[in-house]
């Protein structure tokens, strides 16, 4: 039997301002740092401990990896950096209001460029400082392949490639790994290995910083996945992502 830890990222300013966040690369709120501080200490507290780590190229995964592995005393951990773990791309969306954004097109439209499998929100446009090609932490992306905007079914197509090229060989070398990514990037890597279908997907809410553990058989099946804190902390703070892009209190 294998284990992982999914873990997404502790919250961010524009978590925190209920703003549409994708590939913007903003930083962990004090909340956040909180939150990640205590995933470690769980972790820790837990027994858990790890060979190999794998994060995104955001700062709010990158830093809630950090403060982690600090915790776990494991800050020499080989770490993979991937643009494939990145949070799924936002298109024009990102900057936006989610609550506001509902009131102008509806609960309804924001709830399928939020959370449907296979509808992505509006691009952006050529031009668009959003788009950000040329950074260097995508040199390894094709230009041509830089998203302008992604549905699930995108992130799922970029992230499981990686998953079966670099990750599923360190678990089955026998490495303890630890992947620290983002809402919808989790939940592209969920669908993939629970086989949830485009409908259910829908329904999926990943917390901040709450450590999801993915127990695997031989072939890599998952057997059970787990989170370590209560089941009523994580109902509360899974209804709290969900309640996001809703209409304002
Ligand atoms: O804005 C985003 O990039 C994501 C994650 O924070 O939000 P949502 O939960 O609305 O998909």
């Amino acid at each position: 039997m294998y284990k992982i830890v999914l873990l997404r990222h502790g919250e961010s300013v524009w978590n925190k301002e209920n703003r549409f966040t994708g590939w913007t690369d903003v930083d962990l709120t004090d909340k956040g740092v909180a939150e990640a501080h205590g995933a470690g200490r769980l972790l820790r507290r837990e027994g858990f401990g790890f060979e190999r780590a794998y994060t995104s190229v955001l700062k709010r995964a990158i830093k809630t990896l950090n403060i982690v592995l600090e915790e776990l005393d494991l800050m020499w951990l080989p770490v993979n950096y991937s643009w494939r773990l990145n949070e799924r791309h936002y298109g024009a969306l990102q900057g936006l209001n989610k609550a506001e954004t509902a009131e102008r097109f509806g609960d309804d439209q924001v709830l399928v460029w939020r959370r449907s499998y296979g509808t992505s929100p509006p691009p952006l446009e050529d031009g668009d400082e959003r788009l950000t090609v040329d950074d260097p932490r995508y040199a390894t992306l094709p230009r041509s392949r830089y998203p302008r905007a992604e549905c699930l079914k995108d992130t799922v197509a970029r992230f499981v490639p990686y998953w079966e090229t670099m990750i599923v060989p360190d678990i089955l070398a026998g490495h303890r790994v630890l992947i620290v990514a983002h809402g919808n990037s989790l939940r592209a890597l969920i669908k993939y290995l629970d086989s949830i279908s485009d409908e259910d997907i829908v329904k999926l809410n990943i917390p901040t910083g709450q450590p999801l553990v993915y127990e695997l058989d031989a072939d890599l099946r998952p057997l059970r996945s787990y989170y370590l804190a209560d089941e009523d902390v994580i109902r509360k703070a899974e209804a709290e992502v969900a309640r996001h892009g809703g209409p304002r209190e």
